[in-house]
């Protein structure tokens, strides 16, 4: 399995260019796509799912030209917008199958036994007979994921699903798209870097419709090997490392004292510590970077 997005851009009416010469290579497995609002990820992704169209560039799904052949690519397409709408008064069931129609799966006893299997996948088939809309955040989410299993997808596009999601729900989900994503290709955009260290086998990080890094959380982590130091600050000194050393975050101890994470190829003085990388390391310093560039 491998999409290949080659020289992608897109900008909008209002002269916002939301994808700038993009350029990346995504195969089989967990693919996390992480950035900060407005980086571009939904524009990306709905323009893969052939939802819109680029200015320029091509996009392949294996020998699917995606920007050519839409009705191929949706064949085998199974997408999961930001936002789903609202949900009719109905219950899971009884959409799914309403779905599954659509989706042209003529037989009853084919779709009763699809919906069923899919309902079993999410965890939702003790709930089956309930009514969508009313779902909490997390079961319509979950809903959602149902619903893009129907037409057996190959590749499998979900944007931001945890946001709101409390942590319980976010777990769950978790780890039903990574049950669901073992033989398919799964785009998933999110900026909550944790996700992607749970998740993720491969990532890229993305600002302004770029991409500014595209590695795997374990890599991405191991480069930064004995370059990330930190030590425990009054909050009155934060601005003076900020304004001497590489910042890279601070955290509020219980005693109202701050932990600061430093990024540094030597130790940049005697009171700081080394401490292994941490993924959001790396995206502040990939971040960061992109920012001085733009400057
Ligand atoms: N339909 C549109 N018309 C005009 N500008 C748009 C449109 N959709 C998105 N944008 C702009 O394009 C840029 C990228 O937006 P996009 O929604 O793709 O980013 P994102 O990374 O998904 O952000 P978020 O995490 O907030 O959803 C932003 O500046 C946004 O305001």
């Amino acid at each position: 399995m491998k999409l290949t997005i080659n020289n992608l851009t897109k900008t909008y009416k209002n002269g916002v260019k939301a994808i700038d010469n993009l350029n990346i290579e995504i195969g089989t497995g967990m693919f996390g796509l992480l950035g900060p609002n407005g980086a571009g990820k939904s524009s990306l992704m709905r323009t893969i799912a052939t939802l819109q169209s680029p200015d320029s560039g091509s996009i392949f799904f294996n020998d699917i030209n995606v920007l050519e052949d839409k009705m191929a690519l949706r064949k085998v397409l199974g997408y999961l917008p930001q936002s789903f709408g609202v949900y009719p008064k109905m219950s899971a069931e009884k959409l799914l199958d309403y779905f599954a129609t659509l989706k042209g799966v003529k037989s009853k006893e084919d779709r009763k036994k699809l919906i069923d299997e899919v309902l079993e996948i999410t965890n939702l088939y003790e709930v089956r007979k309930k009514s969508v809309s009313g779902y909490s955040g997390g079961m319509k989410q979950r809903f959602g994921i149902a619903q893009l299993l129907l037409n057996n997808p190959k590749l499998i596009i979900v944007d931001e699903p945890t946001a709101g999601l409390d942590p319980a729900e976010r777990h769950r989900f978790l780890n039903i798209l990574r049950e669901v994503g073992t033989n398919c290709t799964v785009i998933f955009s999110t900026h909550i870097v944790e996700d992607v260290k749970e998740l993720c086998n491969e990532m890229a990080i993305l600002n302004g419709g770029r991409i500014l890094k595209h590695t795997t959380p374990m890599d991405a982590t191991n480069e930064l090997e004995g370059q990330i130091w930190t030590k425990t600050i009054e909050r009155s000194e934060l601005d003076g490392i900020e304004a001497n050393y590489n910042l890279l975050s601070s955290n509020y101890n219980q005693d109202n004292s701050l932990n600061v994470r430093v990024y540094s190829a030597e130790q940049p003085s005697d009171d700081f510590i080394t401490t292994d990388p941490q993924l959001d390391d790396v995206y502040f310093i990939a971040l960061k970077e992109d920012q001085i560039e733009t400057v």
